[in-house]
């Protein structure tokens, strides 16, 4: 056999048409030369090939080490048992049908948790409140929220490094833009009026109008008076390019987070996302570089706009026309689509029992009305609206993972579950805002649920209160800084809304939310009947 074989092989070096007469005079000496010198070439070849397959050998079970240091040991779901593509078939698994996941997960877990594989990687799910309670006190250090964020967001790239790394923007938040809530209520009230006005009008007759939209723009016009003054809240351009920013930031994640990291930065100059980027610099660029120059009020004050706040406290490397614009265009992903998810929920829940809700709740703001206005101090005294929006966030926003964490380094709960250094944790609301041990009959929707004696006087339960059965604002060490300024705002126009129009959906209409991956959408589709309310 390894004869033949060798003069097949030899023959192969003869050139064709004189292997017949070569092989007539060769030597046998010289053939069994060669013979040999082909069978070195051959076990050199085989040597280099079994050097490979033992490197990728290697590679492959050192992968796999790496892969098992860093996979918590709990329970998990939709990973089929074939080792190195196991999470690519639970990512695909999970995208197709994330609820189901969740759910089995729940049934097949014993103390609270599993583990869940999604395209930005694994995770480990939390159902239970007392495990919640115990991660979410860790601090930074050991399970980094931040690092969460950028991840899940994508941030340095689709939003900026600056964003993702030097987030002086949350204290801003937490600070000048929550205290100054009240000096700006009437700009904020004035805006939404005038919002509401080009936006639905005053039709006599009931009128569908497209509830996701209108109120994503009265939202990005409301914020924008607060943010960047009249010049850019009623550019209709500014604020287009402001909403679509914050929807491309959630597709340009989703792409970027499967690419490996030496390819991000370039591929995120071909994504939609950086022309959003690019527009919102242009608007921003003289308004921005007029208060770097230092420009005042008519009455010679500094301003009161979020460009100034961010000015006063940006460092030294922040404080450039690019990355304020950068920062503004942040803080708009960060309110619009957000404040519209959790309003239009609310909205929706409305329609669809306007007889049970629509006078409670008009009574109310009617009831507290000063000097018939709206005011900052009556906005605090709306219990019903409070309760009407928390049920809302509890029943209708409720996503799949919320208060992602990267492990940094080891954690332990009290039972012992390790979760090893880079791994994921978050929690899943739509299992925790349904516990039945908390809230009684959690899968109805009981818009006053959280007023009455059982709740008198309990701060826990308002909307701004976050727990650790109530996330919609994540919860621990770091909520979400935003969440007085967007309720504030969604309660004046609710209350504008209350006092201008009838709302109601169609007979059989009925809004369909979906899931896509974790987060929870609403419908953004669907039209709300309004009627100009007759006094
Ligand atoms: C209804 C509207 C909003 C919702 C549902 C919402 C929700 C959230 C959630 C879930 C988090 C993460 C919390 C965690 O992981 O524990 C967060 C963080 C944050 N939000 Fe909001 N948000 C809203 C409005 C706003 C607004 C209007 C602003 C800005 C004016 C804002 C600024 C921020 C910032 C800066 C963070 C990061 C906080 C940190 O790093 O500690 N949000 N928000």
């Amino acid at each position: 056999m390894l004869d033949a074989s060798l003069c097949r092989h030899t023959l192969h070096y003869i050139p064709s048409g004189e292997s017949t007469k070569m092989k007539q005079y060769e030597p046998s000496a010289i053939l069994a030369a060669r013979a040999r010198s082909v069978l070195a070439e051959i076990q050199q070849q085989a040597s280099v090939t079994r050097a490979l397959l033992t490197g990728f050998l290697i590679y492959l079970i050192i992968s796999r080490i790496q892969y098992a240091r860093k996979t918590p040991k709990v329970a998990s779901v939709g990973f089929p048992p074939i080792p190195f593509i196991d999470s690519y078939v639970a990512a695909i698994r999970f995208l197709l049908n994330p609820v189901k996941l969740v759910k089995e997960g729940l049934a097949k877990s014993k103390n609270g948790m599993f583990r869940i594989a999604t395209l930005q990687g694994e995770y480990v799910v939390v159902t239970d409140r007392r495990k919640v309670a115990e991660y979410i006190k860790a601090p930074d250090s050991v399970l980094n929220m931040q690092e969460g964020s950028n991840d899940q967001q994508q941030i340095p790239y689709t939003m900026g490094y600056g964003v993702g790394y030097r987030t002086y923007h949350t204290s801003v938040v937490r600070g000048v833009v929550t205290k100054e809530l009240g000096i700006n209520t009437p700009k904020m009230l004035d805006e939404a009026t005038l919002a509401l006005d080009d936006l639905i009008g005053s039709p006599e007759d009931y009128t569908p109008i497209g509830l996701y939209d209108t109120l994503a723009m009265t939202v990005a016009r409301v914020s924008s008076r607060v943010y960047v003054g009249t010049e850019f809240c009623r550019n209709q351009e500014y604020l287009k390019n402001a909403a679509d920013y914050a929807q491309a930031v959630v597709i340009s994640a989703e792409i970027l987070r499967i690419l490996p990291e030496f390819m991000k930065s370039f591929v995120t100059q071909l994504l939609p996302v950086m022309k959003y980027r690019r527009n919102g610099a242009k608007f921003l660029h003289q308004y921005i570089q007029d208060r770097l120059d230092g420009k005042v009020d008519e009455d010679g004050q500094k301003p009161h706009d979020l460009v100034q706040w961010l000015i006063d406290a940006a460092p030294p490397v922040e404080k450039t026309v690019p990355q304020l614009a950068e920062r503004v265009m942040a803080l708009n992903v960060a309110s619009i689509h957000t404040t519209t998810m959790v309003f239009s929920g609310a909205l929706y829940s409305l329609a669809m029992e306007p007889e049970r809700y629509l006078e409670p709740l008009r009574q109310e703001v009617l009831d507290n009305l000063e000097d018939n206005e709206i005011t900052p101090a009556m906005l605090g005294k709306l219990h019903k609206m409070d309760s009407f929006l928390r049920e809302s966030g509890r029943f209708n926003n409720a996503g799949l993972l919320a208060m992602q964490r990267n492990v940094k380094r080891e954690f332990r709960f009290s039972d012992g579950t390790v979760l090893p250094p880079g791994s994921k944790v978050g929690a899943s609301s739509l299992i925790l805002h349904r516990d039945p041990e908390v809230y009684d009959d959690p899968e109805i929707f009981d818009g006053f649920r959280f007023v009455g004696s059982k709740y008198q006087d309990s701060k826990e339960t308002l909307v701004v209160n976050t727990t650790n059965n109530y996330h919609v604002f994540g919860h621990g060490r770091h909520p979400c800084p935003g969440r007085f300024f967007a309720v504030h705002e969604i309660k004046l126009i609710f209350c504008l809304l209350l006092l201008k129009y009838d709302i109601k959906l169609a007979p059989g209409d009925v809004p369909h939310g979906i899931y896509i991956a974790t987060m929870a959408i609403p419908d953004t589709g669907l039209k709300v009947q309004f009627r100009a309310r007759k006094e």
